[in-house]
């Protein structure tokens, strides 16, 4: 694969402008210079995915827009580094793989598969300091989910640890798609959060409407509900890429914002170039994003719209757990359905955090994860996951939504 050369010219002008926007949910680095040596010892490094793989998932994801297919995305909430195990990552790509044989074989539509994975280390949260008084974890890409102030210093060099496990996992992934039927290949995703990490692995891309930046870090990368901002850095970062790019709508997204971002986005009109990722919360779904869709679709661009049906349903169980119940779940995904069959547009996927492992930190289910069950594999390292079982249960009754949705 080719390295990174150094950016000049207007494209790199343009980066540098993004970059000084404000930026919410970065760290503060203790030495700003090993950031610097950090962020340049990445740009030296070998890439996580080829642009030609980034251009492959495009021309799918366009297909997903235009109603032909189906988006699958799913993995951790956070990935880590002890957790970056052969065993842990096969059974993470097992669930997802084994969701998109239900999708296909019982909605009858092609399913496009992005793992939440090679790079989903770094989160952004709703609070600076934890319950006990410490800065919060923020991924292992930042610093460490150990409670003492020495964990919680954010560490650049972490950035050097996430990049080779993400480069790893890679490899896992690629071989994981070689063993697997025709066609079943797997692209990689996460949150584009951390600005030093994600600036450092950037070719220049001429092939599409105009030259644009082609992320190695990731074929798919998505701005997040709490770095959404229409004059912040991660949208301006986002669109000098010609990765395609999801941004995630909370309940508080206007229908003017969300075609705000479409037209930023997606000057040139590109279909499936900008995924819209509705997490609005199961008793907010049906009032909210009707307008949403009625507006974005009456500007003509042609987005995919995909349901996160749990980060608008998280809350503190009587236990003292971060949890999410199934069933609300499945409300947020069957009022997402309903939306999209009322106005006539293509409910075009799902985003959920799921894990192949037998972990109880979402409830419900069958056999049903109940609160008193929820301290006995409670593992993630930030949000509850759907386990093995509960993913695949989940993909049956999607599977119904979308034959539905078809009829
Ligand atoms: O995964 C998403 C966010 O990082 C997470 O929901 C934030 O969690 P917090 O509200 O505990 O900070
Ligand atoms: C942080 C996430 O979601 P959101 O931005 O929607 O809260 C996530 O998907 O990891």
């Amino acid at each position: 694969m080719t390295r990174f050369p150094p950016l000049d010219g207007l494209l790199a002008g343009r980066l540098e402008a993004a970059l000084r926007k404000p930026a919410a949910q970065q760290p503060v680095w203790p030495d700003p210079r090993r950031a610097r040596d950090a962020v340049a010892a990445l740009s030296r490094a070998e890439p996580i995915v080829a642009p030609d793989e980034t251009a492959r998932l495009a021309r799918q994801l366009a297909a997903v827009a235009r109603g032909e297919a189906f988006l699958l995305q799913g993995g951790d909430c956070a990935e880590t580094f002890a957790d970056s195990t052969e065993a842990h990552q096969r059974a993470n790509l097992r669930t997802l793989a084994h969701m998109a044989a239900v999708l296909v074989h019982r909605a009858g539509l092609p399913v496009v598969k992005i793992a939440r994975m090679a790079g989903q280390y770094a989160k952004p949260r709703s609070q600076a300091v934890d319950a006990g008084g410490l800065p919060v974890y923020r991924g292992d890409m930042v610093n460490s989910v150990e409670s003492t102030p020495a964990a919680r210093a954010p560490d650049p060099d972490r950035m050097l640890r996430a990049h080779a496990g993400a480069a790893g996992t890679m490899g896992l992934v690629r071989e994981f798609r070689r063993g697997g039927p025709a066609g079943s290949e797997i692209y990689v995703s996460h949150e584009a959060l951390l600005l030093d990490y994600e600036r450092s692995q950037l070719w220049v891309d001429t092939s599409g409407p105009e030259p644009r930046l082609s992320s190695g870090l990731g074929h798919f990368l998505w701005i997040g509900e709490r770095t959404r901002q229409l004059d912040g850095a991660h949208l301006a970062f986002a669109e000098l890429l010609s990765n395609p790019i999801g941004i995630k709508i909370g309940p508080a997204t206007t229908p003017e914002q969300a075609v705000e971002y479409v037209r930023r986005l997606d000057p040139h009109g590109e279909p499936g170039r900008v995924t819209l990722v509705s997490r609005m919360g199961h008793a907010r779904v049906r009032d909210v994003l009707p307008p949403i869709v009625e507006k974005v679709t009456a500007s003509g661009c042609q987005v995919i719209w995909q349901c996160d049906p749990m980060h608008g349903n998280t809350y503190m169980s009587a236990n003292g757990y971060k949890t999410r119940h199934l069933r609300q779940i499945v409300d947020e995904m069957t009022g997402f359905f309903e939306v999209h069959r009322r106005l006539g547009t293509h409910p075009g996927g799902i985003h959920v955090e799921v894990t192949g492992d037998d972990v109880t930190e979402c409830l419900g289910g069958a056999p049903a994860v109940a609160e008193k069950d929820l301290p006995v594999r409670y593992e993630t390292a930030c949000d509850p996951r759907l386990n093995a079982q509960q993913a695949v249960g989940l993909a049956f009754l999607v599977a119904e939504m979308v034959g539905a949705s078809r009829t």
